[in-house]
């Protein structure tokens, strides 16, 4: 089978991609290739990463000037089309920036950035993002300043009906508790899916956990979803 094809948009300041672009190619044995901000050409893709980092140096706010970019405008068409989306951290604030996601991420309540493993409980199984996922919480990293995910209640309770929480961070046992919530974000939410299912904002960072010599090997089944749903 033709290798799948991972288009990472990369924007300046953005500083996952490269580990993104290990992840898929490396690790997953699929095809990741780099679209610069300013290309419109997306070059026929599978599934498009908008990766971590600090694009246009999280000026105005974290992901409001990358949401002007032509790749931006082209990842809005693919998502509007069906087409896969992921947004991991900054890409997750892009996404709700670009308003293919509702709600915002603001400031950590603590007002520091954090860097950490957490733990996140998955919600939803049934997606092409999750399907591979264990009923167990799964152990992710976090690199983040504004993770603190807000939404009004009337979009909370649409979320819930229509299934789009995806993540809420827990403890080792699956608690999902204050204690558990590493930014304040409303009913621990760490990643959502739109209505349709095809794009996905989450901030903890999957691609960060694919190797044994990184300690963790958890997000594998996040990329192993993705790649098991064209196989299926
Ligand atoms: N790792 C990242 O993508 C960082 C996201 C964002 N710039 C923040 O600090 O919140």
């Amino acid at each position: 089978m033709a290798k799948l094809r991972f288009g990472i948009i990369v924007f300046p300041g953005s500083n996952c991609d490269y580990d993104a672009y290990h992840a898929i190619n490396s690790v997953m044995g699929e095809e990741a290739y780099f679209v610069w901000h300013e290309d419109k050409d997306l070059k026929n893709p599978d599934c498009i990463i908008i990766p971590g980092g600090f694009s246009y140096g999280d000026y105005l706010r974290c992901g409001a000037m990358a949401k002007f970019s032509p790749a931006m405008e082209e990842t809005v068409n693919f998502a509007e089309k069906g087409g896969k989306v992921i947004g991991i951290c900054n890409g997750f604030q892009i996404l709700t920036e670009a308003n293919l996601l509702p709600g915002a991420l603001l400031r950590n309540t603590n007002l520091h950035f954090i860097c950490k493993e957490v733990y996140l409980k998955c919600e939803n199984r049934d997606l092409v993002f999750t399907n591979q996922i264990p009923e167990r919480p799964i152990k992710i990293p976090i690199a983040h300043a504004e993770g603190n995910y807000f939404c009004d209640q009337k979009t909370l309770k649409e979320l819930k009906e229509n299934n789009q929480i995806v993540f809420r961070y827990c403890d080792e046992k699956g608690n999902v508790n204050k204690e558990s919530n590493p930014n304040g974000s409303i009913e621990n939410i760490a990643g959502i899916v739109n209505k349709n299912g095809n794009v996905l904002g989450m901030m903890p960072h999957p691609e960060r956990a694919m190797e044994e010599i990184l300690g963790n090997t958890d997000g594998l089944y996040f990329f192993k979803s993705i790649v098991n749903s064209f196989v299926n």
